[in-house]
């Protein structure tokens, strides 16, 4: 296997460092993407490597090293399959100053690089081309067999952090493996690489920490991000989950240990949107944190000070989205995820208008809850418009839905935005959000003071609202009392309850609760996962309201369309594709998601959705329009099966 590498040399196998024959300085090269094929192993005498531009051949190079890359043309394109092996050599004259080595992997190294290992699954004529002879026991088993064996020693162990970092450590030995594992068992192994056990793992991040993954940009880059970025061993990035740690699900302020987040959440963007892996970026921006108990734990990772704010917090971030730009162009997603009420609506309206952006707190969840609402309609009755909703929890993600929900009554009926949102009441920590309170409220909340008396506790305000739909998105657990609960279910027939905070421990109520309380009417979805439960005879499979559902579809649908921005309506669009997926089966099992094992389906009429809206919208780039987004969709999505690599 062969990539280029920037000046860093990964491999062994008779080749390092420029005193290597396969080393090349690309000095010279201009603004260039390079293709590198794989032709031979490196200790192979005759063997040879062809630089390859837009499929055509541009140079063989042999092992005597006489031959350079300095003529290669100039405004490549590059397209191909397996776009792992393309690396974007250049941009400008002065990136060009480091040197850049062509690294041939076999041997002892491809059994380390997670990108190109399969392990037992090397077949002869690979362990013997590739100099594996020895390195491996003989016996030579399929991916399938793999997945097999992993799952059964995943399933040994009984604490959920242990199968997650089993998970990582096979993620940083055989990503094709881990990617085949995840897909093919997606609805037992989401809980594990995501919420609720990456949540456990943000907290223990320190002590479990064995292999740095993802990009740590603290206040020591300050100045550097350009070049930090230029670190990252791929070039070709199209999706960064970026956090500061601030709010990390519903567990606070966990410093640059939330980089499990932006990790967890990068491999669902493959796993579940079929994004490719090399194409992910994990970023945690580390400003400091507040969290005392990490400040004084001996195994911490992160800057050891209180969080920047202010200027010093906002200068690094511009420095940090610039350098993205800079580096990855106007067309690379950029995800927040994780950030703190306050800096998460600045950010977004600050750089929603220069670069492709999308909180996943305040957009996604809102996405995914709009899904489920429309789809709970089909069960309860009426239109959005006929409903009254009362949240618990007035931060992004309450706020993020309130809005997504009255912009949807507001397309329906024609309503002007302002009566739409009168249907919509908040509950904060002080109590139901009113005009009396206005002028202390943050900007973000002001849009949900109404005419109202004021009103303490959330039962008060469900017996003063009479909501049909109760979300909490407190980040506060069992704030739905059995006093809540029986509030619904004496005003409604179906009391639609979402319980959205994140991990388990924050749900605002567990499934058996919300069943059990609303003698089995309500109709419960909650952000974690929750077992089925048993009441009175009946089984009740609850929903799982989670931006899993929407964000990958959403990433998958901006990237093939190459948009530039992201849009509300693309918001609404991923909405109801996912409610389109419903199927009645599903609704006669009490369902209003559809089932995770059928999320890269999902996903691709998401990402069809998406790009449509944004080539109506005149926001995408990539031309000529695909005739079946679908099929192009699906066409485009990552496969983990392995390679055969001659
Ligand atoms: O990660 C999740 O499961 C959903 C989410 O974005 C959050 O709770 O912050
Ligand atoms: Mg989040």
């Amino acid at each position: 296997m062969i990539s280029l590498h920037r000046s860093c040399f990964l491999n062994n196998a008779g080749i390092s460092g420029s005193s290597s024959p396969f080393s090349y300085k690309l000095k010279k090269l201009p603004p260039a993407s390079v293709k590198v094929t794989a032709l031979g192993p490196n200790r192979d005498r005759n063997s040879s490597v062809l630089i390859e531009n837009n499929n055509n051949p541009l140079k063989e190079i042999k092992e005597d090293g006489t031959s350079s890359v300095a003529d290669v043309d100039p405004n490549p394109t590059v397209t191909g399959e397996d776009r792992d092996l393309y690396y974007d050599a250049a941009a400008t004259d002065d990136q060009l100053v480091t040197p850049w080595s062509l690294s041939v992997a076999s041997g002892y190294s491809l059994l380390r690089d997670p990108h190109h290992n399969k392990g037992l699954a090397f077949n002869e004529k690979e362990r013997d081309s590739y100099y594996l002879r020895g390195l491996l026991p003989p016996t030579v088993i399929s991916q399938e067999l793999q997945v097999k064996k992993m799952m059964c020693s995943i399933r040994q162990y009984q604490v959920p952090l242990q199968k997650y970092m089993a998970m990582m450590d096979l993620q940083e030995l055989n990503e094709r493996l881990f990617y085949k594992l995840l897909i093919d068992n997606v609805e037992e192994l989401l809980p594990v690489v995501y919420t609720p056990t990456v949540g456990e793992a943000c907290q223990k991040y320190g002590s479990i920490f064995r292999r740095p993954q993802g990009l740590f940009i603290s206040l020591k880059e300050k100045g550097k991000i350009h070049e930090v970025l230029r670190n990252w061993p791929q070039r070709d990035i199209q999706v960064i989950v970026v956090t500061d740690g601030e709010r990390i699900l519903g567990l606070g302020d966990l410093g640059c240990q939330g980089m499990g987040i932006p990790i967890g959440k990068l491999s669902l963007y493959t796993a579940l949107g079929g994004v490719r892996p090399s194409a992910c970026l994990p970023v945690t921006i580390d400003v400091g944190t507040n969290n005392e108990q990490l400040l004084n734990d001996e195994f911490y990772i992160g800057l050891r000070r209180r969080r920047a704010t202010g200027q010093e917090y906002a200068e690094l971030m511009h420095e940090f989205m610039s350098a993205v730009k800079q580096n990855y162009g106007e067309k690379v997603l950029i995800q927040f995820e994780d950030f703190a009420n306050h800096n998460a609506f600045d950010l977004l309206a600050k750089y929603g208008t220069t670069h492709l952006v999308f909180n996943d707190d305040i957009q996604g969840t809102a996405s995914v809850v709009l899904a489920g609402l429309v789809a709970a309609l089909k069960v309860v009755g009426g239109t959005l418009a006929d409903h009254r909703f009362l949240f618990l929890g007035a931060g992004e993600a309450g706020t993020g839905i309130a809005e997504l929900i009255a912009l949807e009554i507001s397309k329906q009926t024609n309503m002007p935005l302002e009566e739409a949102r009168k249907k919509i009441s908040l509950v904060d920590s002080k109590g139901l959000i009113v005009k009396s309170r206005i002028d202390s409220l943050q900007h973000f909340k002001k849009p949900w003071a109404h005419d109202h008396e004021p009103i303490k506790k959330l039962v008060d305000a469900v017996n003063g609202i009479k909501p049909t739909v109760l979300i909490g998105t407190s980040g506060v657990g069992r704030t739905f009392t059995k006093e809540v609960v029986e509030a619904m279910a004496a005003l409604n027939e179906k009391p639609i309850i979402f319980s959205l905070s994140n991990p388990t421990s924050q749900s605002e109520c567990t499934a058996e609760e919300a069943y059990t309380w609303s003698q089995g009417r309500a109709i419960f979805a909650s952000g974690s996962p929750f077992d089925p439960v048993e009441y009175k005879g009946r089984v009740f499979v609850p929903g799982q309201a989670n931006n899993a559902y929407i964000f990958p579809g959403l990433g998958l649908g901006l990237i093939m369309s190459g948009a530039i921005r992201v849009h509300d309506d693309m918001l609404l669009a991923a909405s109801e594709a996912l409610a389109a997926q419903v199927t009645q089966e599903n609704f006669d099992k009490g369902l209003i998601y559809p089932p995770f094992r059928n999320i890269r389906k999902i996903s691709a009429h998401i990402a069809a959705s998406v790009a449509a809206k944004a080539y109506e919208l005149g926001l995408a780039t990539r031309q000529p329009q695909p005739k079946d987004l679908v099929k192009y969709a699906e066409h485009c999505m990552y496969n983990p099966a392995y390679q055969s690599y001659r």
